[in-house]
């Protein structure tokens, strides 16, 4: 069985209680938080003082997914809150190579995120900089949309490149993630899922978790 983790997205959980949402998620890798500036996405969630309480409070790692523009100044931020890693978009960023030393300085794992249609080529010298790369398969912005099966021979790509650094570099997928999907993303490379409503929207999200895992795990990939 492969090493897989499932990082559910408060996203889709119940803003006005996010501890007990956490709870809600305990046999989760860390949780995924999307921070939303309504600049670089059409969309207005969290930020730093937030994240700074999250950090704080939770018993799980958290992974910070930032869309926001601008984002070589603010991320830092994140890390220095105690973010366990910490996602940047390539599209948001002039500098992300500096910005993957500043924030494995300041104490988080470096993520580098792609939008759908953003490719990896132009990126794959800096992976050595990176502890993952996210790969989106939604367009940011929103939970709940279907995934895009157009991005499965991106993973496939990306994993090829991060077996030929020989670096223990991680893909998370994140948009759309259910117990169809998961199965396609993971056999296509990736080993770190998202799941928003697939997770929230049961009754059950720390056995929804779980059952992510398990199928995820029991892929084998084929790039
Ligand atoms: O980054 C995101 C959206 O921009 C979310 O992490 C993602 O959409 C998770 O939600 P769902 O699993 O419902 O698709
Ligand atoms: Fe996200």
């Amino acid at each position: 069985m492969r090493t897989c983790q499932i990082n559910p997205s408060i996203l889709s959980a119940d803003f006005t209680n996010l501890q007990r949402e956490l709870t809600r998620i305990h046999t989760a890798d860390a949780v995924h938080v999307d921070v939303m500036d309504n600049h670089f996405v059409p969309n207005l969630t969290i930020g730093l003082p937030v994240v700074k309480r999250l950090a704080e409070v939770s018993e799980l790692p958290l992974d910070v997914h930032l869309m926001i523009s601008d984002v070589d100044r603010w991320a830092p931020g994140y890390a220095e809150a105690g973010a366990a890693s910490v996602s940047f978009h390539a599209e948001a960023s002039a500098a992300p190579i500096k910005l993957a030393r500043d924030l494995r300085a300041a104490g988080s794992r470096a993520c580098m995120a792609l939008r759908p249609a953003t490719p990896i080529e132009p990126y794959l010298d800096m992976l050595p900089e990176l502890d993952m790369v996210l790969l989106m398969s939604v367009e940011p912005g929103f939970g709940g949309q279907a995934f895009l099966d157009v991005v499965l021979p991106k993973i496939r790509r990306t994993r090829r490149a991060i077996e030929g650094t020989g670096l223990p570099i991680a893909i998370q997928v994140d948009g759309g993630i259910t117990r169809e999907t998961i199965l396609r993303a993971a056999e296509a490379g990736a080993d770190v899922f998202v799941a928003g409503s697939s997770v929230y929207g049961t009754q059950d999200p720390a056995e929804a978790v779980v059952t992510l895992r398990n199928l995820a795990a029991s892929t084998t990939v084929s790039v």
